[in-house]
């Protein structure tokens, strides 16, 4: 049995006061961590959030060696290396498209940088005239490009499933599969099909943490841990038979939040890739060092570039905050892959603030048409897949109003006329239309454009010499923008309509195994208390009862998370009961006689017993009372 404890490591959180002797902080994966830059964004108005977001951000560019220990990070040697030997790989594959392919995998936001790097990529071969060698898979299929399904990320044979269908016939695969916190099962279980099938594939494994921190707990019904399969890809690295690029970029704004920085540093890191890969098989470019090192100072860029907007993006951040505080909607209406950036946004809101999937969604000029997935128009599964203008004309403007934020996301190589057209149509309904605006040095957004919006974000950009992938960088580098301009103001609007306490997303829905163990995890960091206490009171409100029996709390972990996904406010109740030593019922009355759950919670932990105050409150929230 020693074997399976060796790697059934659950995260043990040390008890009361021994987060920082107990070395435990060192020992959490980055990915998993609380960023200290933002302990109280909570508590930030608006354009302090922006700039709280923007320091965050630039940890992705952080040089190694700035920080106490040294991972390695986006600039390190051993990455560029890495990059170098994928790209030579990935230009062989794009040589031989008839017998070879690229396949890029993830769930949830993972999935859907795969959908987009793959369906850009492949319009850029149309555009050469060469035959597509791309193909993406995300968990839950692409329904999961809209909404949120978190149950397939524990599947690892579904995993397998789908990347064997999806190469039925190759000779050659590169599989990239895309694990931001290297914790998912469904990639696991693809890592591992591709290494049982060298022959054909060769996996690449895309991540945040250090091998070392990659998920050590025990998959059920499988008989591995990423962390095992994490080990022997850096064993068959050593002969360039598997690879993993897993730069460091610091904890997320919001704890645990992946779709943030580890999704930007994902769609910087792989497009670098792609760029390189396809320069030196098509343009007979070599792969250099200095090549990538160009392209990722020009991504920093764009950081700057983005940043350099804190004060009209911190005036939206207050908008969007208005409209969810008073039950509004806020609508992305995007053009082309602008559009996708914000159906992207969109559909993270639901898992990551517990919001309807109706308080933010996003729209595409002609709906699947432009969004060119694999499973085609899937509007017939329901209101919420319906992601056209036209439908948004049809089914959501007629009750728009001053309540809801409208956000256009366009180019000025876009149609004018349309964006005018439509513009003119929703301010009938709401002053609050608003738009972001690429445009290049020289082009600037027609008066008559200009007078139907409240406020434009007006992004220039330098002009790009004719050639034909120039443009298309540049295509890539607006979407980055526009992505860190969405996640800033759908962080931040939630942030102020209170669903944050410190940097946690306390009341997450436990709708798979990795949260429920960031569930456990809050719940012992906001109350101090023990990880089985924690996990008593976690079940006691997942199962709706005060008596917990044995097989409750023997059940598997995916028993937890299914029972959890009915079930709303589990992590506040958790917080009652622990803090206030109270049954269920009573938990449940406390949090409803407050406003807010975060005022609910605070009132109940200043009560305990110890009479903490707000400070040693917060002191234990950081691991700061050693
Ligand atoms: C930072 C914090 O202590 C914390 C947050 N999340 C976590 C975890 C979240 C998810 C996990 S996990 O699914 O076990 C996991 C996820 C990824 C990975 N590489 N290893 C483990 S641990 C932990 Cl252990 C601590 C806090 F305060 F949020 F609870
Ligand atoms: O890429 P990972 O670490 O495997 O995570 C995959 C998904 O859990 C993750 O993308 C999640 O949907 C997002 O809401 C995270 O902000």
């Amino acid at each position: 049995m020693l074997g399976s404890r060796k790697h059934n490591h659950i995260i043990e959180t040390p008890d009361t006061g021994k987060w920082q002797l107990a070395g435990y902080e060192a020992s959490l994966p980055l990915t998993e961590k609380s960023n200290p830059i933002t302990k109280e964004i909570d508590k930030a108005d608006p354009l302090q959030i922006v700039h709280l977001l923007k320091l965050c951000d630039a940890e992705i560019f952080q040089e190694e060696g700035e920080t106490v220990i040294n991972y390695q990070r986006l600039y390190s040697e051993s990455v560029l290396q890495t990059l170098i030997d994928v790209a030579k790989k990935m230009e062989d594959i794009l040589k031989d498209p008839e017998h070879s392919l690229v396949v890029l995998s993830g769930c949830g936001t993972s999935g859907r940088l795969a959908y987009l790097l793959v369906t850009s990529f492949n319009r850029l071969l149309k555009g050469l005239q060469k035959k597509h060698n791309y193909d993406y898979i995300i968990a839950g299929g692409d329904k999961a490009l809209l909404t949120s399904q978190e149950a397939p990320e524990d599947n690892p044979y579904l995993g397998a499933e789908e990347l064997e269908k999806v190469c039925a016939g190759k000779k050659q695969v590169l599989f990239i599969g895309i694990s931001c916190g290297l914790s998912a099962p469904f990639i696991a279980g693809q890592l591992d099909f591709c290494m049982n099938n060298l022959n054909v594939f060769t996996p690449v494994l895309v991540g945040f943490n250090p091998t070392n921190m990659a998920r050590n707990e025990i998959i059920e019904g499988w008989h591995l841990t990423f962390y095992q399969v994490a080990e022997r890809m850096q064993e068959l690295q050593k002969n360039y038979r598997a690879f993993i690029l897993n730069p460091a970029v610091g904890p997320e704004a919001i704890t645990g939040s992946s779709r943030m920085k580890a999704g930007s540093a994902t769609k910087i890191m792989l497009e670098i890739l792609f760029l390189a890969a396809h320069r030196a098989a098509f343009s007979n470019k070599e792969i250099t060092a200095n090549g990538i090192l160009d392209c990722l100072q020009a991504y920093e860029r764009v950081h700057k570039v983005t940043y350099s907007q804190s004060k009209k993006i911190s005036v939206l951040v207050n908008q969007v905050g208005e409209s969810l505080q008073k039950g509004g909607h806020v609508y992305y209406i995007g053009w082309q892959t602008l559009g996708v950036m914000g159906i992207i946004d969109a559909s993270e809101c639901p898992p990551t603030f517990g919001a309807d999937v109706g308080d933010v969604r996003g729209f595409i000029n002609n709906g699947y048409k432009e969004m060119d997935n694999k499973e085609g128009n899937i509007a017939s599964l329901g209101p919420e897949f319906c992601i056209a203008h036209d439908d948004f004309v049809r089914n959501i403007l007629p009750h728009v109003n001053d309540n809801d934020t409208v956000l256009f996301l366009f180019t000025l190589d876009d149609d004018l006329s349309e964006i005018d057209k439509l513009a003119t149509q929703i301010s009938a309904n709401t002053s609050n239309l608003h738009a972001v605006a690429h445009s290049t040095a020289g082009h600037y957004v027609p008066e008559n454009v200009k007078k139907s919006f409240a406020s434009i974000i007006s992004i220039t950009w330098p002009i790009v010499f004719s050639e034909y992938e120039g443009c298309f960088v540049q295509k890539l580098q607006r979407e980055l923008c526009t992505k860190w301009i969405l996640n800033i103001i759908s962080t931040g609007g939630h942030i102020l309509k209170g669903k944050i306490y410190y940097n946690y997303m306390m009341d997450l829905k436990v709708s798979n195994t990795k949260l429920f163990r960031r569930a456990l995890a809050i719940l012992q960091r906001v109350t101090g208390q023990s990880r089985l206490r924690c996990q008593e009171a976690l079940l006691q409100a997942i199962y709706d009862t005060d008596e917990l029996t044995d097989p409750i709390r023997t059940s598997e972990v995916t028993k937890h998370t299914q029972m959890a996904s009915t079930k709303n406010q589990v992590v506040p109740t958790a917080v009652v009961i622990l803090a206030r030593n109270c049954s269920l019922t009573e938990a449940r009355s406390r949090l409803d006689a407050h406003p807010t759950m975060r005022e609910a919670i605070e009132a109940c932990l200043r009560a305990t017993g110890r009479k903490r105050t707000a400070d040693q409150i917060a002191a234990g929230i950081h691991g700061e009372n050693d």
